[in-house]
């Protein structure tokens, strides 16, 4: 049986200044990036978790050499791709998306796996759009070989992404390395998460690449260098909303350092989301300052571009005393988890009354109860039980260590937050 973490129950209002590490997205997409570029790179306060580390390691087991530098940075400097090597993925999607397309440009058989939970995410999509541009490729899901040549010609792919716009970046990150370039084409269900495909095209033109996203649907990269980066990653906004969200329902106030005044991550959306729900939300050179309600008002809204923040909403809608809906977000049944399905069975265990809708949640207010709320082995999963067991007496988190895959230390960072020892 997994160790249960006792939620604690807030003592009061949360008061706090919470520095949180850095973006487990733009880590991600800078490794890659650094892994293919003209010279050595420097990324300046990297995320260190599971995620990044299983990156480094796909990229370290190809031959890119990725070190630690000062102050917790890595240095980067790239070789020519290789294998045999065998490629981990853990329950990253990111490492699962994005590194299959690095692979095709390595010499030899590059072998990848994952988590068990790993082997039932949506992946096809890209082994077939590799294979539509020159990659010689055994299987449609993890485990699967990539048989290497050294180059892969590229060209033109159309793609159906409305599982995840993980699929675009993961063909777009490698593309100037591809001899035509690559030009994407999604037809289907809208493509979610468009801000990290933002992210994806914005990375790339930092560092030298042409990249047109003029027409809808449609991403175009020209072959080309990619330029040694050198740079700062922000902090990961998306997994600063916990702790947002415990002033939100304690009434209290939290400071997030170092929030940035422009950003591609969706996890910016929460400062609107906030403000909808009744905290007061503002943004200063300290940072982001969320001062809760009295009393959260409960909320109607589209996910469909900020999925990854539904935990976190849903727990705040669930302490909110009025009928909530979450809209748009029915890919995140191939999230970690199946996310709709996580959150209506752990928050009925507690008392709820959630439905899922065809593309969403419904939430009605109901008084919670304490009780065992299973993480999945997802890290939004486990930190929307902690939120949640600040106002629930009673809740026991299972596999709270799930959550170092994106966060290094969130137990600590919880204790410290509430003001006690972790
Ligand atoms: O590209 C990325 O870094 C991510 C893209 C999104 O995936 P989906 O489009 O599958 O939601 C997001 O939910 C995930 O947390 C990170
Ligand atoms: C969906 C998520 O991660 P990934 O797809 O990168 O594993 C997430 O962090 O919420």
């Amino acid at each position: 049986m997994t160790q249960l973490w006792p939620a604690p129950v807030a003592r009061g209002a949360v008061r706090a200044t919470v520095p949180v590490p850095g973006s487990k997205s733009i880590t991600n997409r800078a490794l890659v990036l650094a892994a293919l570029a003209e010279g050595p790179s420097s990324l300046c306060a990297p995320l260190r978790s599971r995620d990044t580390e299983l990156m480094a390691g796909a990229l370290r087991s190809l031959g890119v050499e990725v070190q630690d530098g000062p102050d917790g940075s890595w240095l980067v400097t790239p070789s020519t791709l290789h294998g045999p090597a065998e490629v981990g993925c853990g329950l990253a999607g990111t490492v699962m998306r994005f590194v299959p397309p690095v692979a095709a440009l390595a010499v030899g058989r590059i072998t990848f796996d994952g988590d068990p939970q790993a082997r039932q995410r949506p992946l096809g999509t890209v082994l077939d759009a590799l294979r539509e541009l020159g990659a010689e490729i055994d299987g449609n899901a993890l485990p699967f070989d990539v048989h290497g040549t050294g180059k892969l010609a590229g060209g033109t792919v159309t793609i159906d992404a409305s599982a995840s716009s993980q699929f675009v970046s993961g063909l777009l990150l490698s593309a100037p390395r591809f001899e035509q370039g690559v030009t994407v084409l999604h037809q289907g269900k809208p493509v979610p998460s468009l801000p990290h495909i933002e992210m994806t095209v914005s990375m790339l033109r930092a560092a030298g690449v042409d990249v047109d996203d003029q027409e809808p649907n449609t991403w175009r990269v020209a072959p080309g260098k990619i330029h040694a980066l050198d740079v700062d990653i922000e902090p990961d906004l998306s997994n600063a909303t916990p702790f947002l969200a415990a002033a939100a329902v304690t009434g209290g106030t939290v400071t997030v350092p170092g929030w940035p005044a422009q950003t591609t991550q969706a996890g910016d959306a929460i400062r609107e989301i906030l403000r909808q729900m009744g905290a007061h939300v503002q943004r200063t050179d300290a940072g982001l300052t969320v001062t809760g309600p009295d009393e959260l008002t409960p909320i109607d809204i589209d996910l469909h571009d900020v999925g990854e923040l539904t935990p976190t909403v849903a727990a705040l809608a669930a302490l909110a005393p009025g009928r909530s809906q979450l809209r748009g977000i029915a890919h995140l049944r191939g999230h970690e988890t199946d996310r709709l399905a996580a959150l209506q069975n752990e928050l009925n265990k507690l008392g709820g009354a959630v439905e899922q809708t065809a593309d969403g949640l419904l939430i009605e207010p109901r008084p919670l109860t304490g009780g065992n709320w299973h993480s999945y082995a997802d890290h939004r999963m486990a930190t929307a039980g902690a939120i949640l067991g600040l106002r629930v007496p009673g809740v026991a988190v299972e596999d709270i260590a799930t959550t170092a895959k994106t966060i290094p230390d969130f137990p600590g960072m919880w204790a410290t937050m509430l003001g006690e020892t972790a």
